[in-house]
């Protein structure tokens, strides 16, 4: 069964060239509760502090704070990118992550190369992921972009890819970042059918963002971060207005 199982998670970051002992100190005296100094002696931004939390099949979860709060931190290692330093995470279900947009793409390969492998790993035969990669051309309008490495692509057209290559791949845990939802009105307002039935198909969704318009539109919990930490985690409009 697809679910997200958090418990004490921590992630830091070590800060280099931060040779000179006196700025050390000031940084650290500045932000005692963001910053600290390892057993290596290196400055550490703890982005995320002891995060304990489950998501369930049919949850919608909004993250929300600050910049710099952690959510696309959280994200990020939800998707895997970030290891962990501390606690421990549990995230069960094929993931679909429009993080970063050519995040799990191979850049030096073309866009159908990428879609036919997924495709394939997905357990597709190559025949319909080959079918698969001409719809994505046709729906994203990159087509005959589709067969051009991805290095070359501007990032619009990056977006246009990993979303149509998420809508190939039907996630049961669909990550967001709320500028997936942005950018690029004209494809947007193509795709927002499509959306709508990636996150309908979608176990889980957990969605970063600031607009509580969004929030509310597509969510059902949501958990508040400050400053690496969750201090609010409850059904939409209890947490909204409780702030
Ligand atoms: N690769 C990194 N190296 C060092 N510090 C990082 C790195 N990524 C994030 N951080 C730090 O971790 C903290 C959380 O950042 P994060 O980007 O997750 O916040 P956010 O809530 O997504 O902010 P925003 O709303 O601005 O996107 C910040 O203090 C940031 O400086």
């Amino acid at each position: 069964m697809p679910h997200i199982l958090a418990q004490g998670l921590t992630i830091e970051f070590p800060l280099y060239h931060m040779g000179a002992r006196s700025l050390k100190k000031r940084l650290l005296a500045h932000s005692p509760l963001r910053l600290r100094e390892d057993e290596a002696n290196r400055v550490v931004v703890s982005a995320l502090r002891d995060l304990s939390f489950r998501v369930e099949p049919g949850e919608r979860l909004a993250l929300i704070g600050h910049n710099g709060a952690g959510k696309t931190t959280l994200l990020r290692t939800l998707a895997g990118v970030y290891e962990p330093v501390g606690g421990r995470l549990e995230v069960e279900g094929l993931i679909g992550s429009l993080i970063d947009p050519a995040a799990g793409m191979d850049v030096h390969s073309t866009g159908r190369e990428n879609i036919v492998l997924r495709g394939l790993f997905r357990g597709l035969s190559e025949a319909r992921s080959e079918a698969m990669a001409d719809e994505v051309a046709e729906f994203s309008g990159l087509n005959e972009f589709i067969d051009v490495p991805v290095r070359s692509y501007s990032a619009g057209m990056q977006v246009r890819l990993s979303f149509a290559m998420a809508t190939v791949m039907e996630p049961e845990v669909l990550l967001m970042d709320e500028w997936f939802l942005a950018g690029d009105a004209a494809f947007m307002a193509k795709a927002r059918e499509k959306l709508a039935k990636l996150v309908a198909d979608a176990d889980i969704l957990v969605l970063a963002t600031h607009d509580m318009d969004i929030v509310r539109e597509w969510c059902t919990r949501v958990i508040r971060l400050e400053a690496g930490r969750i201090v609010a985690d409850g059904p939409v409009e209890q947490v909204l207005e409780a702030a």
